[in-house]
């Protein structure tokens, strides 16, 4: 895995936005997964920022989202549908049916699910996956122990979660049980990975990840297997990561422009 360790949030998002800007430049048409949350919005802000300033088109790029909550209406402000229009496509070129996110409200879910999978084989697979992590390592939905196999799924959110996520409602109970995601075979099906981490609240989870076993009771601990990583994270979310497992290559930071990075690190 490659580490980009930044000063702070700003610096991640600066980052990561360079990250897909890139990408898109070099394959206009490329399938990029994104996700939601509060980790990733400073990433959209950059990418939008960039769109308005130097016009980085995403006319031909497809998108697949990693989750959706169940039963929660597209047009709800807590629904990731919302999230992704509110916070990414409304301000860029995006072809609106190039636009992929699971349907929470899918009569059958589990053909929902399928149909899901489908649809991401039918793209070429994901060129490049924008992933963040909860406290309890998941990616996407998926939750510790889900099988390292599973593919697009419907999911049970473990308290841990949705506490996590309550600040996104009024009120813990109004944080839906369930959601769909992608699995976590389907995540690691993508050409490209990209994790973001920053704060003191991930520090340990993420040192967990990088320094500990890989084990289906952290679900992230998989991308130790994936050949293209690459980890964006603040100095906080970096502050328990260490041991011999880490090497710096100053090389490294001739890939890099823009963000104000303090070290380059790959981590073996
Ligand atoms: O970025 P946050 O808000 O800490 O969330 C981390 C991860 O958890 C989720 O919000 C799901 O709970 C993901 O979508 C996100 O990547």
């Amino acid at each position: 895995m490659k580490i980009i360790a930044v000063e702070n949030y700003q610096e991640m998002s600066k980052a990561a936005a360079q990250f897909i800007i890139n990408q898109v430049k070099e394959k206009p048409q490329s399938v990029l997964g994104l996700a939601t949350g509060g980790t990733v919005l400073g990433t959209y802000e950059k990418v939008i920022e960039d769109y308005q300033q130097n016009k980085t088109s995403y006319k031909q790029v497809h998108s697949v989202n990693l989750d959706e909550y169940i039963g929660v209406e597209a047009t709800h402000p807590n629904s990731y549908h919302y999230y992704m229009m509110e916070h990414l496509f409304a301000h860029i070129d995006i072809e609106r049916d190039h636009i992929h996110i699971p349907n929470g409200l899918a009569k059958n879910t589990e053909e929902e699910c399928r149909n899901y999978e489908g649809v991401i084989e039918e793209l070429g697979g994901v060129d490049l996956q924008l992933l963040g992590i909860g406290v309890n390592g998941h990616i996407g939905f998926n939750e510790p122990g889900t099988s390292f196999d599973s593919v697009t799924h419907v999911v049970k959110l473990t308290e841990s979660t949705r506490d996590a996520n309550k600040r996104y409602f009024n009120r813990l109970e109004d944080v839906p049980t369930h959601a769909i995601t992608m699995g976590i075979s389907t995540i690691m099906k993508s050409k490209n990975i990209l994790l973001l981490v920053s704060g003191k609240k991930k520090a340990e989870i993420l040192a967990q990840v990088m320094n500990g076993e890989i084990d289906e009771k952290v679900p992230a601990s998989i991308l130790n297997t994936h050949p293209n990583v690459t980890i964006i994270a603040d100095k906080d979310a970096l502050a328990f990561v260490g041991g011999k497992k880490k090497r710096c290559f100053e090389d490294d930071k001739k890939e890099l422009s823009g963000p104000n990075l303090f070290s380059v690190r790959t981590i073996y």
